[in-house]
Parts: C-alpha cells; structure tokens; sequence
C-alpha cells in the first residue's frame, strides 16, 4: 500500500515513521509519502488560504495550491505504481462519515490512499468539485462530533486502523480477531499475572477463577458473555445494531 499526506505541516506526520506503521514501511509493506502543500503555493509568502467569500470568520484553504499538489502528488503515485493506478483520497473532515472498523477493514485492502490534510475552517468547494469531475474516488471522514484545528491528528488515526489491518503487519494476526469492534463488540475485560494483586490501598484483587482453569470452552463462553454484557451496557447503539 501507498499512501500520501498532503499537508501544511508535514512534521506532524513524523509520527508514521514510528513503531507499527514505521516498521511496516521499513519491511516494505507500505510506503508513506509526506507532501508539504506550500510547496504548490507560489507566491512569495506561500499563501495557502485567504478570508471566506460572503464574509464570516477564520480562513479557508485556497484551491489551487490544492489542484497542483493533487496533479503533482497523484502523478508521483501513478510513476510508481502504474498508470492505471488510481487514490483513494480521503479528506478528514467533521461534516463526513463517521469513520468505522468496517472502513477500515475495506481500505486496508486498497493499493493507493492519499490523505489531505484540510485546516482552518476548511478547504475550498470546488477543490472537491475539481476532484470528482476529474473522475477520482474521495472520500470525507470524521472521527467523531467534535472539532479539531486540522486533519492531520486524523490521518494518525486513520492511518493506525487501516495499516494495522495489512496482511503482515500485525505480527499475530490472532490478535487482531478478538478487539473491540472486530467483530462489532467490545472487548471482554482482560487479565494478566498476578493472579491475585494486592493493590496500593490494600484491596485484595483476584482475576476471575474461570481464566486460571485451563478449560478453553467454558473461557471462551464466559468471555463472550462479557463481551455482549459490556456492549449491551456501554454501547446500546452497537449493541442494537449487531448481526
Ligand atoms: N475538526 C476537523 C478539522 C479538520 C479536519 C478534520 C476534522 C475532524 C475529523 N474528525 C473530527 O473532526
């Protein structure tokens, strides 16, 4: 998998060369292009926004610094891998689809993911009008109802999900089946040694029995039972929404 950022502040996305996602572009399974969006912005201040027509507040992001980075970005994508190759481009964004594990499931599976990274109160219409018209696939996510100063906290996020989900990056794939949401529940509660913790206000602690009894069934059951218990609790909608 490819996948690029455009973005006024490439450094932020530094992030992506750590860990899981940065040893998954070391061994190869992905690689991570980060674009600065002034470098399309000519002008001597490399101006990339400008107040919002009809007046109001803050700044929207103007479109053709956008229009060249996406034909620069897009062309440096398909020199890779292929003419034939075509984005995804995925714009966080608050008015979007909530992001979900099913998404990320299906875009882990993509060849070509290319985020933009919108700030200020936004990125101007018909950038998005450009795109379409040009026959490319976007795609607007949100991560939630509440508001960020920009999408590349976004493409962090979206990033981890979807990277996590390529084949080979997840050393045990084992452990990508039980997760919260993986298969539209939460999680069962876990437990580690010691088995009985005396915690630091003296309360004696004990994991529940059934986990020290070796018999896999009956762990199994109890651990569902869990898992639909704290869903029904926590997560009615999920709950409500299952299979
Ligand atoms: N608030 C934002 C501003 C810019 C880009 C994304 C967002 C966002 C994404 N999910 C929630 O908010």
């Amino acid at each position: 998998m490819r996948i690029d950022a455009i973005t006024i502040f490439p450094d932020y996305l530094r992030a992506l060369d750590l860990s899981l996602i940065g040893k998954a572009a070391r061994d190869g399974l992905i690689s991570v292009h980060r674009h600065d969006l002034r470098e399309w912005a000519h002008d001597r201040h490399r101006t990339v926004d400008d107040s919002p027509l009809g007046g109001g507040a803050g700044m929207v992001m103007k479109p053709e610094p956008w229009a060249e980075a996406f034909a620069a970005v897009i062309e440096q994508g398909k020199a890779e891998l292929g003419p034939q190759a075509e984005p995804l481009i995925v714009f966080p964004n608050p008015a979007g689809q909530v992001f979900a594990q099913a998404t990320a499931q299906e875009w882990s599976g993509r060849e070509w993911i290319l985020f933009a990274c919108g700030r200020y109160e936004g990125i101007d219409e018909r950038v998005y009008e450009h795109l379409e018209a040009a026959g490319h696939e976007i795609a607007l996510v949100s991560l939630g109802d509440y508001v960020l100063n920009g999408g590349e906290v976004a493409v962090l996020a979206l990033t981890e999900a979807i990277v996590r989900l390529v084949p080979g990056v997840v050393g045990n794939a084992e452990s990508l089946v039980e997760e919260s949401h993986s298969d539209g529940l939460l999680e069962y509660p876990l437990y580690t040694r010691p088995a009985r913790w005396v915690d630091p206000a003296g309360a004696v602690r004990e994991a529940p029995e059934i986990l020290l009894s070796g018999d896999h069934g009956r762990i199994a059951a109890w651990r569902s039972e869990r898992s639909a218990e704290r869903t029904r609790e926590r997560r009615p909608d999920l709950w409500d929404a299952r299979d």
